[in-house]
């Protein structure tokens, strides 16, 4: 899969206002409001990046989850990282509703 070019990269990006694009790759945090709901988003996470084998760069402090996304094989960022990007929101939107 090829890397977007930036004009492509910021029109996908008016999905993901919560985003930020820099130094090839999107990049976005979260605040839950416990450790447990961070983790359990980060679970179903998970589980949703194996079932794409796309997979992200990200860090947990206790209720703060911080993820990039970019695509190693293409060295740039794709539309693999903006479709895990939506798939992240959807879950994260779900885990703070409940
Ligand atoms: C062989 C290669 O590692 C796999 O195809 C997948 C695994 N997960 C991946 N995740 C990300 N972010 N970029 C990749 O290029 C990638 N490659």
């Amino acid at each position: 899969m090829s890397k977007l070019s930036e004009k492509e990269i910021v029109k996908h990006l008016e999905k993901l206002p919560e985003w930020d694009y820099e130094d090839d790759a999107i990049h976005t945090e979260y605040e839950f409001n416990n450790f447990k709901d961070c983790f359990s988003a980060m679970s179903r996470i998970a589980f949703e990046c194996e079932a794409l084998n796309h997979h992200p760069d990200w860090s947990n402090s206790y209720n703060v989850l911080n993820i990039s996304l970019t695509t190693h094989d293409a060295g740039g960022i794709t539309l693999k990282d903006i479709k895990l990007a939506l798939v992240i929101e959807g879950i994260v939107e779900e885990e703070e509703e409940e």
